[in-house]
């Protein structure tokens, strides 16, 4: 398997027109210009920040199929794959396959959420997924909080199974971080991994592969330079980085519930000129007045804009 994601892999939001439809113009301006920067590796697409869940199946299909259009297939098309059910998923996959998309990153199935997995169960999801569909797959781990967070020997049984070349890790839990990760570093030494924690990176910037974040659509610029610091163990550059990001961190990350990251990432992106409005899908609101003109002074502040 040759997907190199060993840099920055941005999450892409969907745009909208303002009634509510896939905005496909605004989806060719964002692969293209995100694809531009030196150190995007891949696209992301329908995940959190791409409202993938939202999208029906076949507009799903045609966004995959439009961001393949916008990088001209030059980089890899990876699809959020959210199915609950393990054959549905596996359709889920075959559609991507079809659409252009080069591998998936599967979620947890939502139920294990609230009252956990069957031991076996994700290692069984992920195997069928790519028996069925021949997807490479990318392990999704979840906060520690939630009940599908996947223990060590269920992370290192998936990273085990064919088809599966990278994990995505958003465990939230530091003692977990720093004691699971050398362990699967040791066991899986091909296996990519690759942070998610858009809040707060600098603590996992020394471990990884890269990154996979929906905050890479916004900032891809300074978060390339933050992961070439973490790669050289340059703590003081990092921490450089970091602190000139936090304004941006804040107003995008900082706020009552990650899912208003992603109304906040449309509006940072209508500030670098890549978006003309920040219209999102139900169940995702408005922010309040006056979070658009925040969002933009951060961004002046980081010198982004
Ligand atoms: N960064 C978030 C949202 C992305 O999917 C995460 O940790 O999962």
């Amino acid at each position: 398997m040759d997907i190199d994601l060993r840099g920055l892999n941005p999450a892409p939001v969907t745009p909208f027109n303002r009634d509510g439809s896939v905005d496909y113009k605004a989806i060719q301006r964002l692969g293209s210009w995100l694809k531009s920067v030196d150190g995007v590796k891949s696209l992301t697409v329908l995940g959190h920040a791409g409202e993938g869940t939202f999208l029906s199946e076949k507009e799903q299909m045609k966004v995959i199929e439009a961001f393949v259009d916008s990088v001209n297939d030059e980089i890899p098309i990876i699809a959020g794959i959210t199915r609950e059910g393990t054959e549905v998923a596996a359709e889920e996959c075959k559609n991507a396959v079809q659409a252009g998309a080069k591998a998936g990153l599967m979620y947890p199935s939502h139920g294990w959420l609230r009252f956990g997995y069957q031991k076996g169960a994700p290692q069984d999801k992920y195997r069928v997924c790519y028996e069925e569909s021949g997807l490479p797959l990318i392990l999704f781990q979840y906060p520690d909080v939630t009940k599908c967070t996947y223990d060590l020997e269920t992370q290192l049984e998936i990273a085990d199974q064919p088809g599966v070349f990278a994990m995505k890790n958003g465990v939230r839990n530091m003692k977990r971080w720093d004691t699971e990760i050398p362990v699967v570093r040791a066991e899986r030494p091909d296996l990519q991994i690759l942070s998610c924690h858009d809040e707060y990176l600098l603590h996992t910037m020394f471990d990884v592969d890269g990154l996979l974040v929906g905050y890479g659509n916004v900032a891809p610029e300074l978060l390339v330079e933050l992961i070439k610091a973490g790669k050289n163990k340059d703590y003081p550059k990092a921490r450089e980085i970091h602190d000139k990001l936090l304004p941006v961190t804040s107003t995008v990350y900082h706020r009552g519930s990650h899912m208003e990251g992603t109304v906040a990432l449309k509006h940072a992106l209508v500030a670098r000129g890549i978006l003309e409005h920040a219209t999102v899908r139900s169940p995702l609101l408005p922010l309040a007045e006056g979070a658009d003109l925040e969002i933009k002074q951060a961004l002046q502040s980081a010198g982004i804009i």
